[in-house]
């Protein structure tokens, strides 16, 4: 093992954390790790999504759908997202240097990026050649959400997921990709942007690693690309959420997730992700 390889860590007496040059083993075990908590907590694996790739809904089925009310709809994707989301907690709870962040940094990530990463492994759900994703067991398309009455945030998420599944990234990129999207030091409200950005500047390696060991280094500045979008997807999403609520106050207040209310609601402080 060279120098380099070996890295040194010299104690920084200014904070208890250790800084020191990544060394190449720490960031392959820091790849291993977060590429085994994305295993864990994907619901589905890429085997059985390509098995159900053409099952898609019928006629009868897809009008059902669209024959639901507004806020019916809108109420069964807040579930669906608020599932997502809390495999994306434990997704991140499982990535090594996420843990040792405050438990206020902790939150701040989740509740800016969650979205952000279901979003992303959304793309694992979607099958460009019909354009249509997995949705309640079956592959659906835009014309299945039509009674959520947002067909422009619809519109932007396929769009998404459609342009990330064109880049056919490996499960493995994709684990680390999503604890990038994640682990992002520019959040609001965090306490120790600091500890963030050495933990970011740890996965940002381990993604260039990966990308460099697949041979595939011209795929990172696309990803990267990709990361504004998913930022202003979020903001839609955000805006929608206000819109439904001026017409549907009860069903937000009664019959949606409080998990969905509190990362996506107004700024109320996050009980459950803290009992998690
Ligand atoms: O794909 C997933 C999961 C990803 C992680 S996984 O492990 O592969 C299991 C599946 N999704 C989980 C939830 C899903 C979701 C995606 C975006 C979304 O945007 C915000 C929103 C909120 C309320 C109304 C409209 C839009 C809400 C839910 S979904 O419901 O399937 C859905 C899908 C398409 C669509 F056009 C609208 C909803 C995507």
């Amino acid at each position: 093992m060279s120098g380099s390889e070996m890295g040194f860590r010299s104690f920084d007496p200014e904070s208890s954390f250790f800084s020191y040059p990544t060394s190449h083993l720490h960031i392959e075990e820091l790849s291993a790790s977060i590429v085994r908590s994305h295993r864990e907590t994907t619901q589905y694996r890429p085997e059985e999504l390509q098995a159900l790739r053409w099952k898609v809904f019928s006629r009868e089925e897809i009008h059902a759908y669209q024959s639901k009310s507004v806020d019916e709809m809108w109420q069964h994707c807040a579930v669906r997202l608020t599932d997502a989301v809390q495999y994306v907690v434990e997704f991140a709870k499982r990535i090594p240097g996420f843990r040792q962040l405050c438990q206020n940094d902790q939150i701040a990530l989740l509740k800016s990026g969650s979205m952000e990463v279901v979003l992303v492994r959304m793309s694992r759900m979607f099958n460009t050649e019909n354009n249509t994703v997995f949705f309640d067991g079956k592959f659906a398309g835009t014309e299945l959400f039509k009674s959520l009455a947002c067909g422009d945030l619809i519109a932007a998420v396929f769009d998404f997921a459609h342009n990330l599944c064109a880049l056919r990234l490996t499960e493995q990129q994709m684990a680390v990709f999503t604890a990038l999207v994640l682990i992002n030091a520019d959040r609001p409200c965090l306490e120790d942007r600091e500890r963030v950005q050495k933990v970011r500047r740890d996965v940002e390696l381990a993604l260039s690693h990966i990308m460099h060991r697949d041979n595939q280094e011209s795929l990172l500045h696309k990803l990267y690309q990709r990361v504004p979008v998913l930022k202003s997807l979020c903001a839609l999403h955000i805006e929608k959420l206000r819109w439904f609520r001026q017409l549907y106050p009860l069903t937000v207040h009664s019959l949606f997730p409080p998990l969905y209310k509190e990362l996506f609601g107004s700024d109320t402080d996050i009980q459950s992700l803290t009992t998690h």
